[in-house]
């Protein structure tokens, strides 16, 4: 049966979203790097299935795969585009719960067309990141070439956000991937280079997990603000420029929840050939 699909994107951080809440859809690993390749199948950062909620409170479930096949319990930018979406399809509805395998993510889409989504608290436990061993999740003594002295932090996900003079200068090809299989990373980790460049303005650029660089990183713009905050270089809320355009992000005072507020968007909707799923994959 073909199974159609939507692709969307925030700020370059492309998604291909399927909606399998009244026809179930597993894909396998091999099924989803061939989705995924931007040759063989249609091409994107994340795949996106939505799911029928598994929590109360929550109105869909949204599940996340890297183009490597792994499973991902954050996409900040997806769950904006998902929020969007769904709200949407609810006559004007436009406060909304988004659950994933990491809990359940408020979302409100304003008039102007932009979404915020509580992403929920930051996790700073060494065990929660999580690393291989005990350590000061303020600074980890893992570096790779001119990297050095991240500060880890969980948004559902791993981060590693690396400081450095100028974000722009790093070979983040190079060095992403050593530091993503890093053994401090017993699940891998998120890779963000970053940079103050005035007081709330933070310039990053991303390695992600199981995906590689990518325009945008909704959680790693969480992780990067939570990781300034907790190194004195920002204030609670800052915007975060990264190759494909700016998220706002908040650290609440109050309950520790990270609060991303982004743009969403629709490329193209289309629909997926039986042989896409079923052929012989990359
Ligand atoms: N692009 C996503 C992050 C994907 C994270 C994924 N690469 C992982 O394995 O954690 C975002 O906007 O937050």
């Amino acid at each position: 049966m073909a199974r159609r699909f939507l692709k969307m994107h925030g700020l370059g951080n492309d998604f291909v979203v399927l909606d399998a809440r009244d026809t179930p859809l597993s894909l396998t690993g091999a099924q989803a790097r061939v989705l995924a390749d931007r040759r063989f199948g249609v091409g994107c950062d994340q795949i996106i299935i939505l799911e029928p909620p598994q929590s109360a409170g929550a109105d869909v479930f949204m599940r996340i795969l890297n183009p490597d096949g792994s499973e991902s319990g954050a996409c900040g930018n997806a769950t904006r585009c998902v929020a969007s979406l769904v709200a949407a399809e609810g006559m004007g509805r436009d406060r909304l719960t988004v659950e994933t395998i990491s809990g359940l993510l408020p979302a409100v889409r304003h008039a102007d067309g932009l979404v915020t989504v509580d992403m929920g608290p930051a996790r700073l436990d060494w065990r929660q990141i999580p690393l291989a061993e005990p350590a000061d999740t303020l600074s980890l003594d893992v570096g790779a070439g001119p990297l050095s002295a991240p500060c880890a932090v969980n948004m559902g996900n791993p981060h590693a956000v690396f400081f450095v003079d100028d974000a722009e200068a790093v070979d983040l090809a190079s060095w992403g991937p050593r530091l993503e299989h890093h053994t401090a990373f017993p699940q891998r980790a998120n890779i963000e280079v970053a940079t103050v460049v005035a007081p709330g303005r933070v310039r990053m650029r991303v390695w992600e997990r199981g995906a590689g660089i990518t325009l945008a990183c909704g959680s790693g713009a969480c992780a990067t603000l939570v990781a300034a905050v907790r190194r004195g270089l920002t204030g609670r809320r800052a915007e975060i420029v990264m190759d494909g355009g700016v998220l706002t992000i908040e650290w609440r005072e109050s309950d520790g929840h990270v609060l991303m507020t982004g743009p969403v968007a629709t490329a193209f909707s289309g629909e997926l050939d039986e042989s896409l799923l079923s052929g012989p994959c990359p």
